[in-house]
């Protein structure tokens, strides 16, 4: 049952399944759903102490895995990250309180810099709604304590999480870039990355009672350099594998890392954007915070070795095209809009 806390996602969708005329009253709400249930796959699992260690053969071959997984996979599990699990626990408290309050004050208390999310205002089919509510965070407005409102006990445990996420975030994208600089031309990458720019997703997925039919986030890669996240034990999350989608089986002690769309081009498709969704549930509320790596709008995003398969764009370029599509199409387009024609 939809509490005051909810967003009236049921309605919302009601009136998107009825304004479509392609969608017949006898057919499945979501065309596209993933119905049948995929495969569960364990996702690769790094030992992230291997980076630190004393032995050089181990801070190779850590930095190895983490590479092949993100051109294997483009997603992988992070143990012994270096996050406590009291900030973790911490955070989900505090991610929880915060979708308790009413849906009136999320929507329009200004909470969080403005930045609360629900369902897909830009759907232009039932296929591409989201059930879920989100808060969309740039670092730069974490520390600020005029976007608390009642909410002042997060600030402290949000500005930790964003520090910490950031640390590995940095690191991770250090090890991946790193591993291809000797092979190509080098950027001065950490520089490039930026708080403006970065942000922190909190994410909730109410209990759904069309699931498990329905999305509650669409097909997407992330428009970004990699993500971290850190999700609870309910499981939802599947990405394409070999082009069938699979299962993520959540694991207590791990966080998640995938690749985005920039390390993708940046790495000329050596790491891989891969598409990821979220599935609802019908019994279970599920929450998630991720943590997007980004580079200021002005930066250059090019090929780190030649020929490149992808025309040179500024993540500000980037955004404003997704943006867009987006409102044109109702979905993203991404990396193939940037995709240089080979002549033959
Ligand atoms: C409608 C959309 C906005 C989004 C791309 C998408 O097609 C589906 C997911 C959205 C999302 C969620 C996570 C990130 O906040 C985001 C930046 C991303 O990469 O995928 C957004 C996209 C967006 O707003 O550009
Ligand atoms: O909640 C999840 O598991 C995934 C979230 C996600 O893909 C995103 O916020 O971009
Ligand atoms: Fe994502």
């Amino acid at each position: 049952m939809a509490s005051i806390s909810d967003p009236p996602l049921l309605s919302d969708f009601t009136q998107l399944l009825r304004s479509c005329p392609t969608v017949s009253s006898s057919s499945s709400p979501i065309q596209n759903a993933a119905v049948a249930t995929p495969r569960e796959c364990e996702l690769p699992v790094i030992d992230l102490s291997g980076l630190s260690s004393e032995r050089e053969a181990e801070r190779r071959s850590c930095a190895a895995a983490i590479c092949r997984a993100s051109s294997e996979w483009g997603f992988f599990q992070v143990v012994n990250h270096g996050i406590s699990s009291e900030l973790l626990g911490e955070m989900r408290k505090e991610q929880v309180k915060l979708f308790e309050t009413p849906f009136e004050t999320k929507a329009r208390s200004a909470l969080l810099n403005n930045s609360y999310r629900w369902g897909n205002p830009t759907a232009t089919s039932p296929a591409q709604f989201s059930w879920s509510e989100a808060f969309h965070v740039p670092l730069t407005k974490i520390s600020d304590p005029s976007c608390y409102g009642q909410f002042i006990s997060l600030r402290g445990v949000m500005m930790e999480f964003a520090a910490a996420m950031s640390r590995l975030a940095r690191t991770l994208a250090g090890v991946l870039v790193e591993n291809l600089r000797h092979r190509g031309r080098s950027t001065a990458f950490d520089e490039t990355c930026h708080e403006s720019t970065c942000f922190l997703r909190l994410n909730r997925y109410p209990v759904c009672p069309l699931s498990p039919e329905m999305f509650g986030l669409v097909p997407h890669t992330d428009s970004d350099f990699l993500t971290i996240l850190y999700q609870d034990q309910v499981g939802g999350l599947q990405l394409l594998k070999d082009s069938r989608w699979v299962a993520v089986k959540p694991n207590r002690d791990a966080l998640i890392v995938n690749i985005g769309d920039l390390l993708q081009a940046w790495s000329n498709d050596v790491y891989r954007s891969v598409e990821h969704k979220v599935i609802t549930n019908n019994k279970v509320e599920r929450y998630s915070v991720a943590y997007f790596l980004c580079p200021s709008y002005d930066s250059l995003i090019g090929s780190c070795r030649e020929p490149s398969v992808y025309r040179k764009f500024t993540f500000g370029e980037y955004r404003k095209q997704v943006r867009e599509d987006v409102k044109r199409t109702g979905h993203k387009v991404g990396l193939p809009r940037f995709r240089l024609q080979i002549s033959t």
